[in-house]
């Protein structure tokens, strides 16, 4: 393939940089990672900002305005000096480099697939800025024919789940396949399928039905703070109504404060409202994606753990030859990567077109690269789990 090739190439092109850091997170323990260890590299045109591992950033700890300026970072795809094959700019420098710690899933093929012989594989994908390519309104985010094409061809093979932070009708809408399984607001609303000793173990599961009629386990951990959450929704929408560009989503369990259309300069401006009424809200806390503030309840629950509940559901947890694939773009993906490295059930590919620390194993540029993996990894996987 020739994004394969040229993958390659351009790793051949860095190997001369010599750079050294730590990964974030714990390293993955999965036989088929491909650094197998804790170095990560670090070299002059490439610094990432340190993080506290695994933790969500919690915007005001981390100081406003930063966050918002450093979320959402783009770089365009490589371009190369033609005829050179070398990076034209310093920043396709930091790409290629960060490439060398986070290898791209296309040029990985053997790899991936040795490790994937002979396992039951689950695939979890996020949806915005993963299936659909991050744009300004929310409301059009829309995924391409050739996108659900190809993940409706995955999932007639493998389990396959969607774990959104919008909420879980919003993202079925968006899908639009009735063969998946899906986890909205950032996993605090699970439909997954029927099976009692999830129910068991989780005292808010509860049997249900789903659009078709069919018994389903309905898993909806925060639903005592509804209320709560509502009334935040509409305190938001007024607080916010004068900031030109200010936009409020409703996530049924969270609720999202976008900015990406707001002028830079009124950025504090949204911080400091969205701030000034959280503060009355200690059960309620703020975690930060793409130029969006998220509002969630503080439960002990995330998209990793989100993860593991489906796990369970589909009756792979307990099964040594399972193999879990999470690919996802934002910071709240983070928990599913470090959740699947930490149990050794798999592994996250982070997609992003600019480096980050991160706790996947993998990467890929955009969500044209995740249309390229499913194709390319399709028949062989058939062939081989
Ligand atoms: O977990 P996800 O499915 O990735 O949801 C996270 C947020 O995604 C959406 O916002 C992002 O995508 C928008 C459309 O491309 C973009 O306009 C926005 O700036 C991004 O942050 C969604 O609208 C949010 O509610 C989710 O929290």
């Amino acid at each position: 393939m020739e994004l394969k090739a040229n993958h390659t190439s351009l790793l051949a092109e860095t190997a001369t940089l010599t750079r050294t850091r730590s990964r974030l997170g714990t390293p993955s323990t999965l036989s088929c990672s491909p650094t197998g260890g804790s170095t990560f590299l670090h070299g002059p045109s490439l610094t990432i900002p340190r993080k506290k591992n695994g933790v969500l950033d919690d915007v005001r700890s981390n100081g406003w305005l930063d966050a918002m300026r450093s979320s959402s970072p783009t770089h365009k795809k490589i371009s190369m000096d033609v005829g050179h094959g070398v990076a034209s700019s310093e920043a396709d420098a930091a790409y290629l480099t960060w490439l060398l710690e986070f290898p791209s899933a296309l040029s990985s093929f053997e790899q991936i697939t040795n490790c994937a012989k002979g396992k039951k594989i689950a695939l979890f994908l996020d949806y915005d800025g993963t299936l659909s390519p991050i744009v300004d309104n929310p409301d059009r985010a829309y995924m391409s024919d050739k996108m659900r094409a190809a993940v409706k061809s995955v999932a007639e093979y493998f389990p396959t789940a969607i774990i959104s932070g919008r909420s879980r009708e919003k993202v079925h809408e968006f899908v639009g396949l009735t063969e998946l399984h899906y986890a909205g607001s950032h996993g605090m609303d699970i439909i997954g399928p029927l099976r009692e000793s999830v129910s068991d173990n989780h005292p808010n599961c509860i049997r249900s039905t789903d659009k078709k009629g069919k018994e389903v386990n309905l898993f909806q951990p925060a639903a005592d703070f509804l209320p709560m959450i509502d009334e935040v929704r509409m305190l938001l929408v007024e607080c916010i109504r004068d900031i030109k560009g200010a936009k409020i989503e409703n996530n049924k369990f969270c609720v999202s404060v976008h900015y990406r259309n707001v002028d830079e300069e009124n950025w504090d401006l949204v911080a400091q409202r969205v701030y000034d009424i959280m503060k009355d809200y200690p059960h309620l806390r703020l975690t930060h994606g793409r130029k969006v503030l998220e509002v969630r309840p503080v439960i002990d629950w995330d998209k990793g753990k989100a993860v593991t509940f489906l796990l369970e559901s589909l009756g792979l947890n307990d099964d040594d030859d399972v193999l879990a694939i999470y690919i996802g773009d934002d910071r709240t993906d983070e928990d599913a990567f470090k959740v699947l490295s930490e149990v050794n059930k798999g592994f996250g590919i982070l997609v992003s077109s600019a480096p980050k620390e991160s706790n996947a194993v993998y990467s890929l540029c955009d969500p044209s690269e995740v249309i390229l993996v499913f194709i390319s990894y399709l028949r062989e996987l058939m062939k081989i789990s």
